[in-house]
């Protein structure tokens, strides 16, 4: 069944555009978004979790519209952003269980993750690293169990041995169910993780194909 359906999804900026976008995700699939600085993946995520309005086309994420339903759609997915900003004079237990009270998370699944990521959550953000930030932005996006995870950029900051745990995690989320859908510009990350891969450029969506298939056209 799909989870995700994007239908010729338009972003207009003055000087920039993501033009028809169309692509699907079906449950369970791993679903990776490649493509060069500026191709337009954020903007195509901010779009579908409607933090931006599409200029045209549609999408829907589980059989709802991404504008009309966007409320109801977000109780079911987590969502990592390229970049994490928090109050940096907070605890990074106090975030995460402000952020967990919102959907009744048992503090159990939250110490869970954090000790997975060796996050310590009683430092402030503000002496965290970058890479730590980022484990602060993991356990906040997996905290309420989401349906689906929306993943934008999901290492960048990560030591190869974080993002080797992230990986596993997220591999025993898509064993219980979950679909993925992250955007990267590393081509080895997605070919070790995705079902399959949509490659973004100028905007324009060039190919989706499975791994196993996956071409890189220049
Ligand atoms: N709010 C905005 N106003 C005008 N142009 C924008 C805005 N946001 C993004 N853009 C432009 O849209 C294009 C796509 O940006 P986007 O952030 O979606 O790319 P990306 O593929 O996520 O890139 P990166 O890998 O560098 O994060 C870029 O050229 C960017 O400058």
């Amino acid at each position: 069944m799909g989870i995700v359906h994007v239908n010729g999804l338009t972003k207009m900026y003055k000087n920039h555009r993501v033009e028809h976008v169309t692509f699907s995700i079906e449950e369970g699939e791993i679903f990776g978004f490649i493509g060069p600085n500026g191709a337009g993946k954020s903007t195509t995520i901010r779009t579908l979790l409607n933090f931006i309005y599409p200029t045209s086309g549609s999408a829907t994420i589980f059989g709802k519209d991404i504008v009309k339903d966007a409320k109801e759609i977000r109780r079911h997915v987590g969502y990592l952003p390229s970049e994490v900003h928090y109050y940096d004079d907070m605890k990074v237990i106090d975030l995460l269980m402000y952020s967990g009270a919102f959907y009744k998370v048992s503090d159990r699944r939250l110490k869970q993750l954090a000790e997975r990521l060796d996050l310590d959550m009683h430092k402030k953000i503000e002496d965290l690293s970058f890479g730590n930030r980022k484990k602060a932005g993991i356990v906040q996006a997996l905290l309420h169990e989401p349906k689906l995870l929306i993943l934008d950029e999901l290492t960048g900051g990560l030591d190869p041995l974080m993002q080797h745990t992230f990986f596993e995690l997220l591999l025993e989320e898509r064993k219980k169910g979950v679909t993925i859908f992250f955007s990267s510009h590393i081509l080895s990350e997605v070919q070790k993780l995705c079902d399959r891969v949509a490659i973004i450029k100028e905007g324009k969506l060039i190919q989706v194909e499975t791994v196993e298939h996956l071409i890189v056209r220049k």
